[in-house]
């Protein structure tokens, strides 16, 4: 079965700095993969190479079979790639629902108008109540976003993300931010809607206890390579990943 994703032998560096050497991955289908490492590793170098943010020195990068190797990130995302940013993307001044309806008109692959069409209008506003619901954020619907606590922008993020029924989603730091009793039962709306929506995802997480339980798969990246690529638990007893990601033994 093609990969979601497949990375072949990625390199990218910015003068003397490798960001990135020798970067291979296949991504089946469903699968959640957690990206770690300590600071400057790679991880972001990696996320801009595939969503077209960065244009790799080298190698290609396939989505479902097609070649999206340095195209515009406006047109991979068009593709199925979509990504949420460590700090949330929001219009603070519009509320929840508002912000959902703008993502959906920007992602429409129908046209540039569509939104104020009174039909596709229609729509859109059902898939954003839709996603909204799938998120646990229909009680914030009309709530403008200066009034909604961290942890529910970052849940309006994500769902932002789906807009454009993305094949692959790309998440950064989904956890960063949120307190220690918000983090789980964060994680697990997120997943549960990700689940529900049959999206691929990959996420950068610096939480251990996080990756163990949401990754089916963990990539560690240290100085712009992959050291080590497998389910949790074995990542995390690699003594490679111990010394230069985790930095202690379990
Ligand atoms: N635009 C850039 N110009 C110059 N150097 C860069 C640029 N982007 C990244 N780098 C360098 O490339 C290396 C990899 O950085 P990258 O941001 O990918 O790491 P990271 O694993 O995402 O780190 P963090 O967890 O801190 O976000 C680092 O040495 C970084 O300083």
């Amino acid at each position: 079965m093609t990969s979601v994703l497949s990375a072949h032998d990625l390199g990218k560096s910015f003068g003397a700095v490798v960001a990135a050497s020798g970067l291979s991955m296949e991504v089946p289908a469903g699968q959640r993969v957690s990206l770690i490492g300590s600071n400057g590793a790679g991880k972001t170098t990696f996320v801009n190479m595939v969503t077209g943010y960065l244009k790799p020195d080298s190698g290609r990068i396939l989505l479902e079979g097609r070649d999206i190797t340095a195209l515009a990130p406006r047109r991979i995302s068009r593709m199925g790639v979509s990504r949420s940013f460590q700090i949330p993307q929001l219009c603070i001044e519009l509320t929840a629902l508002e912000n959902m309806l703008v993502a959906l008109a920007a992602s429409d692959p129908g046209g540039r108008l569509s939104f104020w069409k009174p039909a596709h209008a229609d729509d859109q506003r059902i898939r954003a109540e839709e996603l909204l619901d799938r998120f646990g954020l229909a009680e914030y619907a009309d709530r403008p976003v200066t009034e909604l606590p961290g942890g529910v922008r970052k849940l309006l993020d994500i769902a932002m993300a789906l807009t454009g029924r993305p094949r692959l989603l790309l998440l950064d730091e989904p956890t960063s931010g949120v307190s220690a009793e918000e983090k789980f039962p964060m994680m697990e709306t997120v997943m549960g809607a990700l689940a529900r929506e049959s999206v691929t995802v990959l996420f950068v997480e610096h939480d251990m206890d996080i990756v163990t339980r949401y990754a089916d798969r963990v990539v560690a990246f240290f100085n712009g390579r992959i050291i080590a690529d497998d389910p949790p638990d074995r990542v995390l007893d690699d003594p490679e990943v111990q010394r230069y990601v985790t930095g202690s033994a379990r």
